[in-house]
């Protein structure tokens, strides 16, 4: 059975990682992580290899699957990533409301068989995510709740933001972070699910 290992500190990928019942560990990695491509899919399946690639390089990484996720939202050609601060999160909420965007996840797998050789997995998937217009004191009374700081476009569909979603197109657990399903099926070989 191989080791498993979620190469991120995110807390909403492990209660993902959990909801569907895999045994793992999570170790995250402190390098710099940075980009060169320009189209989201390929910044997303970037970003995710990198965070895997970093945990493996720190581990004795035989026999062992390692994990990396990365997420962003898009909005025509912005790209949004976590706000720096509360001025910050105002303004990609504003640009956020009454309009659709596009949540892209990235997800990187690297198999490792017991010699360290390595099977790598890379795949970025899109949702489109439909926000209801919000009045100003909204988006204000909704920063101050801190829910947006740690998340990419300054929202969580699955937290208090869901009052404003007015539908989305695509894998929902994407949105929140890691598309499980393909996590899934790309590991379900190796090991015991549930
Ligand atoms: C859009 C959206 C993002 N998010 C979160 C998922 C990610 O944790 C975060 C995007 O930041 P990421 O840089 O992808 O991940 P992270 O820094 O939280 O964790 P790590 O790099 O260690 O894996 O935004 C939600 O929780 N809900 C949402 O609706």
């Amino acid at each position: 059975m191989k080791k498993i290992i979620l190469a991120s500190g995110s807390p909403r990928r492990k209660e993902l990682m959990e909801q569907i019942g895999l045994k793992f560990e999570v170790a995250v990695s402190h390098k710099d992580e940075y980009y060169k491509s320009v189209l989201p899919e390929e910044i997303v399946k970037e970003l995710s290899l990198m965070k895997a690639e970093n945990v493996a390089s720190e581990q004795d990484a035989r026999n062992m699957i390692v994990i990396g996720a990365d997420t962003i939202v898009t909005l025509d050609d912005k790209i949004l990533g976590k706000p720096k601060d509360e001025k910050d999160a105002y303004y990609m909420l504003k640009s956020l409301q009454g309009k659709a965007h596009q949540v892209f996840t990235g997800v990187a797998i690297l198999d490792y068989d017991s010699n360290g050789g390595c099977q790598v997995s890379s795949h970025a998937e899109a949702t489109k995510v439909y926000v209801h217009k919000m009045e100003d004191d909204e988006i204000w009374r909704y920063i101050h709740s801190k829910e947006p700081m740690d998340k990419a476009g300054a929202y969580g569909i699955q937290g208090k933001f869901a009052v404003y979603i007015d539908k989305i197109e695509g894998d929902y657990y994407n949105v929140v972070g890691l598309p499980v399903s393909y996590v899934y099926q790309k590991v379900k070989k190796g090991v015991r699910p549930f």
